[in-house]
């Protein structure tokens, strides 16, 4: 798939040669190569987890509305409009409307989890490790954009072409955002004053505050009920996303811009938990760009707050704080050789997009008797995607170590490998990814572990030890398999896992892991999560799409299956049942996402089920499997009809 050209670390030799391939691109990239080089030598890249979720949050975020398509700047029929007029005049940013065509930015960025979430985000807070990095940014107004960012050693992207707004995480992948089309917060943070404009004209006027010591108007934009519905879906609702932007009586200026949404998460047969995610942005040094006289924020910084709430956390409200202080180095209107191709999507998202036009036509409900499963919202044709979906985690089976990528499971053809302390990868990207949990897992002696789970043949336990070395990490937390159905697990299994419980402990104890690092691995926790992981795990075969075969793991089985790569938990796929006569099928092509399609064409409302075991053996066999197995007995029509 062609990516943007992403922002690079050292080396660049292969990203170079690409670069030239992608002819016309290459010269953009090159003019922030050479900037990248030249001010950002002092910038180590140590990959730290928390990076992640910092660049998650604030790397690339969307602004709650978008602009208006057509605003004049001379029109002054509401309290916005006339605000907005004084914020143009002081910005000069009448004399750019239809005169630019496109815009140039870069900057710098400083990151950080904030330790003290109490601490008053205007005064300033206390943070853990600060991460350095920096950012490119391209408009072409008014609704074409392109920002690439790199920090701690990871890069994110994300653009518009007016059309479709999408953003790359290394994590994630390429995806297509919900809801209207939307510009980037970033712009609105003081740096886009024709963007801020057209945004705020249409707000509503909502009185008047001091901020830092300076009397502001308030204007408010709030995103509308169906833009909140299409960014919804069936375990997501978004509530509401509402905006704030204060601008000085007596500058005209932007000073602060707030924004803050609420999200209700709730998978059925689960009671919700709430999310509300608020930013704020203070902007500072406001002067004339180099060479122009438009005035824009030179320099600023963004507050965010991330509460998590609702009955299911034992332990009240859970609250994350990080900031982000930002520099903008260099503007420059009217980039020649700035074209609309530089704004083109990435080829899978415009494919996905234009064939489903939204999110996948798939929602999470209730059965009568075989608990939650995935039913279809829309008819979809035989042989269609109905959606992919990345691994929770993924672990290679031991015997497949030296051939398959450490993280995604994808064989390795003998040259393309890229190694680390042992283990190879398929690609740096690979490698940098796993860096994380794999500096965990090298901290500790495992072999008394790997012998247990030889001599029994188990794979399971090694996804959890992964998982384990995952949440030190902080890649994830101790609680994401909990919404998953646990298997019930006999007593005899129970000693057993108790064997596996207590050298994974001592593997950990014996590394000198901090006790709070290690606080959530009790047996309680490794029982139960290996009763999920028994029920969920998908074993992996990456057949390179031969859709004829059951692809599912025998999760229960306790023989590794020959063939097998490895094998993985889902979050989606996990809700799909099970169907001796499926409508639909999960595979694999060349790593462990994977790709559930439809086997024949499914009508609005029917259940979505996958086979999970050979459909080809006789009732007898599959009833033995489904039951001793996975431990339900099956009531697909098959079955019950005797076939
Ligand atoms: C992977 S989970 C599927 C999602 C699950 N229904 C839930 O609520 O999370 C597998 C479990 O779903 C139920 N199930 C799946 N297919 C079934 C079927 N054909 N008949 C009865 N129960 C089924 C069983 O309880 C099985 O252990």
């Amino acid at each position: 798939m062609q990516r943007l050209a992403p922002l690079m670390e050292e080396p660049m030799d292969e990203q170079e040669q690409e670069d030239q391939e992608r002819g016309k691109r290459s010269t953009r990239s090159k003019s922030w190569k050479k900037w990248i080089k030249t001010q950002l030598q002092i910038i180590v890249f140590p990959k730290k987890p928390d990076m992640k979720l910092l660049l998650s949050v604030m790397g690339c975020p969307l602004f709650p509305v978008p602009p208006l398509s057509k605003i004049s700047l001379h029109q002054v029929s509401s309290s916005a409009q006339y605000i907005i007029q004084q914020f143009a005049a002081a910005t000069g940013c009448k004399k750019l409307a239809g005169e630019i065509k496109n815009t140039f930015v870069t900057g710098k960025i400083t990151m950080s989890m904030v330790s003290d979430v109490n601490s008053s985000p205007a005064v300033g807070s206390s943070s853990s490790v600060s991460h350095k990095g920096c950012f490119v940014m391209w408009q072409m107004l008014p609704e074409k954009w392109l920002i690439e960012l790199v920090g701690g050693g990871h890069k994110v992207a994300a653009g518009s072409d007016g059309e479709i707004t999408w953003r790359y995480t290394p994590w994630l992948g390429d995806h297509a955002a919900k809801g209207a089309i939307r510009p980037l917060r970033r712009a609105l943070q003081g740096l886009d004053p024709l963007t801020i404009s057209s945004v705020f004209s249409s707000a509503q006027f909502v009185g008047e505050k001091e901020i830092n010591g300076k009397d502001c108007f308030i204007l408010k934009l709030s995103t509308d009920q169906i833009d909140l519905s299409r960014r919804s879906d069936s375990t997501a609702e978004m509530i509401k996303h509402v905006a704030f932007g204060y601008f000085s009586q007596k500058s005209g200026l932007l000073i602060c811009l707030e924004d803050s949404s609420l999200t209700r998460i709730q998978i059925p047969g689960t009671v919700p938990t709430y999310w509300e995610t608020s930013m704020s942005s203070w902007m500072e040094d406001y002067r004339a760009i180099e060479g122009s006289e438009v005035v824009i924020a030179h320099s600023g910084r963004t507050d965010v707050l991330i509460s998590r709430f609702g009955e299911t956390l034992r332990g009240g409200i859970s609250v994350t704080r990080m900031e982000e202080r930002w520099t903008i180095d260099d503007v420059v209107f009217d980039v020649p050789g700035l074209s609309v191709d530089c704004f083109i999507p990435p080829k899978e998202i415009k494919m996905d997009f234009h064939q489903h036009d939204g999110p996948p036509p798939i929602r999470v409900g209730l059965t009568e008797s075989a608990g939650r499963a995935v039913f279809a919202t829309r008819r979809i044709g035989a042989g269609d995607l109905i959606h992919t979906a990345k691994p929770v985690v993924a672990c290679p089976s031991l015997a497949s170590l030296d051939s398959v990528c450490y993280l995604c499971l994808k064989k390795l053809m003998g040259s393309a490998k890229f190694q680390d302390r042992g283990v190879s990868y398929c690609s740096q990207e690979c490698q940098e990814n796993s860096k994380g949990f794999y500096d965990v897992e090298t901290r500790a002696d495992w072999s008394s572990f790997v012998d247990y789970c030889r001599t029994y043949n188990f794979k399971y336990p090694l996804m959890v030890k992964r998982l384990c070395c995952m949440i030190i990490s902080g890649a994830l937390p101790a609680d994401c398999l909990d919404i998953l159905q646990p298997a019930a697990l006999s007593s005899a299994m129970i000693s057993k896992i108790e064997d596996g419980y207590g050298l994974l402990w001592n593997a950990f104890r014996k590394a000198n892991f901090k006790d709070d690092d290690v606080a959530f691995l009790t047996k309680q926790w490794y029982t139960a999560i290996l009763a999920r992981i028994r029920i969920n795990a998908f074993r992996i075969d990456l057949v390179g799409g031969s859709c004829g075969e059951d692809l599912l793991s025998l999760a229960a089985a306790s023989v590794e299956g020959e063939g097998a790569v490895g094998h993985a938990v889902y979050m989606l796929p996990s809700f799909y049942n099970h169907d001796c006569d499926p409508n639909a099928h999960i595979m694999w092509l060349q790593n462990a996402d994977a790709r559930l399609n439809t086997l024949r064409d499914v009508e609005e409302g029917e259940e979505l089920r996958i086979c999970y075991i050979d459909a080809s053996m006789g009732y007898e066999a599959r009833q033995t499997i489904l039951s001793q197995g996975f431990g339900f007995i099956c009531n697909c029509l098959r079955c019950q009809s005797g076939d």
